[in-house]
């Protein structure tokens, strides 16, 4: 390695710090060239007086070692705990039982209800230049907090309002990211001055409480007094916070329905899980589309040529349908391989341990995985691993290609993988088939496309696009 190489030189006293301020005009690019010419695994070393260490890696065998096969001895630890404060104890910011809790409970939770299917209703306008990403990200967040309390923030509706619950959200997402990126110590201060990102942190917290405070009550009271808790499409179940207000305790002894912070903290984290992860994915794939006409039109010679099922039939027949819509699942698969939602992960070891690729691990040190950079490995993926290439997901005979999970990430791998992620990928099917049989999508032209750093792959600048309703469809 030298000073001005591809990874960046570790500096006396200033470690790589130098040679990330170089690089971060292009951030994203910049750590797939790292990792492509460091063996899939390099070390970080931040200047020495802020402690920062860290070891990155896109190994598939040190993946599938800390995620699944030696995942006991891998956990988010203290140090994440703390940086996503707001997200309290659920289920994204725990370990041990407590966790083991939360995912037995969710799972049970998901698998007892028919959340796996969607109806949309998209705009009614015949023409107009939206901003897609900000869209997706309102349409994913009415829909999660639908599926939680079964009201409608109506984020969505046509004068897209400002929603402080949302705003809450950006910000907390803002600040956990710069918690990230700065010594403890300097965000640590920040917040005892009450200044910056930690400023805000605080005021989204208490507007996170005040809002899901509102919502527990009163979904509290239907239960109560054994009113409907089903959700405002009119569908016949439950939603999911009164599935865990009913919370059998007698299972889950360190659960706790009965307190609203329990209830908080399990809003929040089904929220931030659910909401722009779906909406980020989406904006990409639509992207992808634009940037591969070849590809949309194999997408609607597969929708038409698959029987729709006919208008109020039964969720079985729905999912039946979604699951037809095979060149559909591999399009968004390449897309997330590309450009996975959620770009990094971080795990730490609780006992010193060596890595299958020979790298030793002290405890509590942090280790970061790019998923972005995964995806884009050419030892993961092959020579053409930057192609969009959907094909790429189809078997000879014609079938769904399964990549194991510690090869592609997007959806996390082992014991913590993603419990939403066929909810997401239905929901997205039915999003995108909906648009595309009544709407016709163009990019606007001479837009800067490029990925802002952060918790959650947005695009920076957004994407612009022209909706143009079909004239079949006009009513
Ligand atoms: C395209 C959409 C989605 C993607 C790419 C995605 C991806 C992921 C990833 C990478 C993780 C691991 C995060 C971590 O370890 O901190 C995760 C965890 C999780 N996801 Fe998703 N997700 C998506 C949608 C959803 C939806 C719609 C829900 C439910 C409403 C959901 C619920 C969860 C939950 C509860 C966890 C925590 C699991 C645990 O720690 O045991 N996700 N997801």
């Amino acid at each position: 390695n030298k000073p001005f190489g591809r990874c960046p030189w570790n500096w006396p006293v200033l470690g790589m710090l130098p040679g990330v301020v170089m690089r971060l005009h292009r951030a994203y690019d910049s750590i797939v060239e790292v990792f492509e010419n460091s063996n899939l695994t390099f070390q970080f070393k931040g200047p020495w007086f802020t402690g920062i260490d860290i070891l990155g890696t896109v190994d598939p065998a040190n993946i599938n070692y800390m995620m699944s096969s030696n995942f006991s001895n891998y956990y988010k630890g203290p140090e994440f705990h703390e940086i996503f404060e707001s997200f309290g104890d659920g289920i994204i910011n725990t370990d041990y039982e407590l966790w083991r809790q939360w995912r037995k409970a969710s799972q049970s939770i998901f698998h007892q209800q028919s959340y796996q299917t969607f109806s949309t209703t998209i705009t009614k306008k015949e023409k107009m230049v939206v901003e897609l990403q900000d869209v997706f990200l309102r349409f994913m967040f009415d829909t999660t907090f639908m599926l939680i309390t079964g009201s409608d923030l109506g984020s969505v509706s046509i004068e897209l309002p400002e929603v402080e619950f949302a705003t809450a959200f950006d910000d907390v997402g803002e600040a956990i990211f710069y918690r990230h990126i700065t010594p403890r110590f300097l965000w640590k201060l920040q917040k005892w001055i009450g200044i910056g990102a930690e400023k805000k942190m605080m005021k989204a917290d208490a507007t996170l409480t005040r809002v899901c405070n509102k919502h527990i009550s009163a979904t509290r009271e239907e239960v109560r007094s054994q009113r409907n808790t089903h959700n405002s499409n009119g569908e016949d179940h439950e939603v999911l916070l009164t599935s865990f207000i009913k919370l059998d305790t007698t299972k889950y002894d360190l659960l706790n329905p009965g307190d609203n912070k329990f209830l908080q903290d399990f809003t929040v984290n089904f929220m931030a899980a659910g909401r722009d992860s779906t909406a980020v994915a989406l904006t990409w794939f639509f992207w992808n589309l634009s940037e591969n006409p070849n590809v949309l039109t194999k997408i609607h010679q597969e929708i038409n040529s698959t029987n729709l099922p006919r208008t109020g039939s039964d969720h079985q027949d729905t999912l039946l349908y979604l699951n037809k819509l095979v060149y559909l699942h591999a399009v968004l698969s390449e897309s997330m391989r590309l450009y996975p939602p959620i770009p990094f992960e971080r795990k730490s070891p609780i006992k010193p341990d060596v890595l299958p690729s020979g790298h030793k691990v002290e405890s509590n040190i942090n280790i970061m995985i790019s998923i972005y950079a995964m995806g884009r490995m050419k030892a993961v993926w092959g020579e053409d691993a930057r192609d969009f290439k959907p094909e790429r997901w189809i078997t000879e005979t014609g079938g769904l290609r399964h990549e194991p999970a510690y090869k592609f990430l997007s959806f996390n791998a082992g014991p913590r993988s993603c419990i939403g992620k066929n909810l997401a990928i239905n929901l997205m099917k039915t999003v995108i088939v909906e648009i595309l049989q009544n709407y016709e999508i163009k990019v606007v032209n001479g837009q800067k496309i490029e990925a802002e750093l952060g918790l959650i792959l947005r695009m920076k600048h957004g994407l612009q696009v022209t909706i143009n309703k079909k004239c079949s469809s006009l009513v």
